[in-house]
């Protein structure tokens, strides 16, 4: 996490929250940056210059997406610039341009010909919760499918654990996700299940990030199963009321194909009672098998759909409506790992669909944090080109997040910046499995 904290994800628990900013445009003004005279050292503002980037894709000018293009157009949409420097004063980028431009600062840090990215935006994780489910990794590497059976068995472990281990858990993921470059973090609970649990989730989660899902909708829990439309009535009624006001999002695992998850009606009545409270919507759809999820997430003008794996024509065009509104967020982690069909990402991206990147790091599908092996298997499974991976990974998650103050580096921007110990982006995906990326501490 940048020093200035919050939003994105903090070194430490409870950092004071800062505001979204609209990005601003490249400049290359010059000028000195310099405390002011007499100010106390508490209140003074902080410059930094971060030079030496041998190569800085600001993302810039894209979009969401990056067509596939000559190389030189395909750099000019990244905004790469090469030789260049970056001015931070408290978090907040002030100046992008050529390191030999640069004005002064108070601090300068040199990257000493390093690649600099903006930070990833993971914006689909689930860290709130204790044990492992290695045991059912194994079952499946041997051909057991998955289900979503197995999350009742983390709701057992996340229940027991005390708020000092789920904390110092939380805590040690989001570490690690920042070690990977990731600045900006998503957490869903889904583990409590009970009004108890849940709002505990989402408050331990608050404490790490802004971008909070309640997610009392992930299963059935194991002792509500003979009554489901009572456990749907409490989640839409005291888990929602004593959770919302940890959250910024509601999210439902719509998968008719599970017979632990939610049905279409479902999934409908919580997503109409989670915006009546407030809540904006995203939904988990269309993993393992095609369904209603993403007819839903695009109908109620969800901000994402998640997975997307199993998709109708019908599906496809419907995301091609809703770009703009609702992102396909896409998480290959997951086919990784429960040895699934990819998403069809070419599809959708030459269909025209916004299309995001994410870890879904959670103790059943996908135990990863890292945002550079999602880009690696994104450009060596699902074919998309190292541009459009980067752009997913962080344009693409800021999108899905409603977010223009991160996945950019931009004047007026959150100072969100992965170096990567690679001349070029494009190390990410070439050299999977790595240890390249790490979030850039100011
Ligand atoms: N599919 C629903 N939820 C998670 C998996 C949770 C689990 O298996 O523990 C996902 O996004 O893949
Ligand atoms: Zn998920």
């Amino acid at each position: 996490m940048s020093a200035t904290g919050a939003n994105g994800i903090p070194a430490t628990p409870g950092q004071s929250r800062v505001g979204n900013t609209p990005s601003g445009q490249t400049s290359t003004r010059r000028f000195a940056y310099s405390r002011p005279a007499g100010s106390g050292s508490g209140a003074a503002s902080d410059a930094v210059l971060v030079t030496g980037i041998g190569e800085l894709v600001t993302c810039a000018g894209a979009d969401g997406t990056i067509a596939v293009d000559a190389a030189a157009s395909v750099a000019q949409r990244l905004g790469l610039l090469r030789d260049a420097a970056v001015v931070v004063v408290d978090g907040v980028v002030e100046w992008v341009g050529r390191a030999i431009d640069a004005p002064a600062a108070d601090r300068r840090i040199d990257v000493d010909g390093r690649a600099v990215v903006p930070g990833f935006v993971d914006s689909h994780s689930h860290l709130v919760y204790a044990g492992d489910r290695v045991g059912e990794f194994s079952a499946r590497m041997a051909g057991t499918p998955y289900d979503g059976g197995g999350i009742g068995v983390s709701v057992s472990a996340t229940r027991a654990a005390s708020d000092d281990e789920l904390r110092a858990l939380l805590q040690a993921r989001v570490a690690e996700m920042r070690a990977l470059g990731t600045t900006t973090v998503e957490i869903k609970s889904g583990y409590g299940l009970s009004v108890a649990d849940e709002e505990r989730s989402l408050r331990l989660a608050a404490e790490f990030t802004d971008e909070v899902t309640f997610l009392g909708a992930h299963v059935v829990p194991p002792e509500a199963r003979a009554d489901r439309a009572a456990y749907v009535d409490l989640v839409c009624g005291a888990m929602l009321q004593a959770c919302a006001p940890h959250a910024r999002w509601i999210d439902v695992f719509c998968e008719p194909a599970s017979p632990h998850a939610f049905t279409e009606v479902e999934a409908r009545r919580v997503l109409v009672a989670g915006r009546d409270a407030g809540l904006e919507l995203r939904v988990h759809g269309n993993q393992l098998a095609a369904g209603p999820g993403v007819q839903l997430a695009v109908e109620f003008g969800a901000a994402s759909v998640d997975h997307c794996t199993f998709l109708s024509p019908a599906d496809v065009e419907a995301l091609v409506g809703a770009a703009g509104t609702t992102v396909a967020t896409l998480l290959p982690g997951v086919e990784f790992s429960t040895r699934s069909p990819y998403p069809d990402a070419r599809g959708l991206l030459d269909a025209g669909v916004d299309v995001a990147l994410a870890t879904d790091c959670n103790p059943g599908t996908c135990n990863t944090a890292s945002m550079p092996f999602v880009i690696a298997l994104a450009v060596r499974e699902m074919r998309m080109t190292s541009a459009e991976a980067l752009v997913a990974a962080t344009v693409g998650g800021a999108r899905a997040l409603r977010r223009g103050d991160i996945g950019r580096i931009a004047v007026g921007g959150r100072a969100d910046l992965a170096v990567l110990e690679a001349p070029s982006y494009e190390h990410l995906a070439y050299r999977p499995g790595m240890p390249l990326a790490r979030a850039l501490d100011l």
